[in-house]
């Protein structure tokens, strides 16, 4: 896997809101087919991290070289309520990029509503969903983009455990045609579905590992030796 150029790089990064230095020298490179895992603390830099890797936030110091568009799924957007917005619209612009046909659009969205278990939603209102519909339209909408790269931020946040197993699943999939997926979790299973785990902490990568990090293991555990931490593409 490590033979081919990754499809994305981040080398010695560094990136501040104001005055404030809110990551440290980060470095790591994900290749296509890898699932890596982002972890660390409330306020570690997690999100900050993904979004350097999108494009969305630009690095005071180092690089982020890509050579793959980006599907970004984000944990919140910005859709306000009561905007009109089907559960339809907000997949299909997952397709803006591709230019494809209605009737071709119209297929994109339904493969991947169903894929997410949400077949039949397409006229319901995004904004009367549930925490977990919603976060499953977001996915839908990363997959309708067909990216190399996909990003996630919690993507099972609002997640039941039967939920969880499907989009693993999704993941896994995702990854075995050769997609590369980086996703911030909290979430231990989450983790072990990863074959790279990098741990951050006030900015800094503490761990960069493949499977589970140790501090989620029985032997972890016993050490506690470790401490751990609508945009589409570019
Ligand atoms: N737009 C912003 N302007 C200023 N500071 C910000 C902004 N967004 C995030 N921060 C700060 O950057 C730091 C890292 O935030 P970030 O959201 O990347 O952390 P996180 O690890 O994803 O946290 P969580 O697990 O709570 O989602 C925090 O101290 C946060 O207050």
């Amino acid at each position: 896997m490590t033979s081919t150029p990754p499809l994305i790089r981040v080398d010695s990064a560094c990136f501040s809101y104001e005055r404030d230095q809110i990551l440290h020298d980060v470095s790591l490179s994900v290749h296509a087919g890898e699932i890596l895992a982002i972890t660390g603390a409330n306020g570690s830099g997690k999100s900050t991290l993904l979004e350097l890797m999108a494009g969305i936030n630009i690095p005071s110091h180092g690089r982020v070289e890509r050579t793959a568009p980006v599907a970004l799924v984000v944990q919140r957007p910005n859709i306000p309520v009561g905007l009109p917005l089907s559960v339809a619209d907000v997949v299909s612009m997952g397709t803006w990029r591709t230019r494809t046909s209605r009737a071709q659009r119209k297929v994109t969205v339904k493969d991947a509503l169903e894929r997410v278990g949400l077949q039949g939603f397409e006229r319901r209102s995004f904004t009367e969903l549930s925490g977990g519909q919603r976060q499953r339209t977001l996915l839908a909408q990363g997959l309708a983009q067909s990216s190399p790269l996909l990003l996630l931020d919690e993507p099972l946040a609002s997640l039941d455990a039967a939920s969880r197993d499907t989009i693993h699943e999704i993941l896994r999939t995702e990854a075995s045609r050769g997609t590369a997926v980086v996703l911030v979790t909290h979430d231990d299973d989450s983790q072990g579905l990863a074959d790279r785990v990098i741990a951050l902490r006030d900015g800094q990568v503490v761990e960069n590992q493949a499977g589970p990090p140790a501090s989620t293991t029985q032997a972890g555990q016993a050490s506690q030796s470790l401490n751990l931490g609508m945009h589409l593409f570019t």
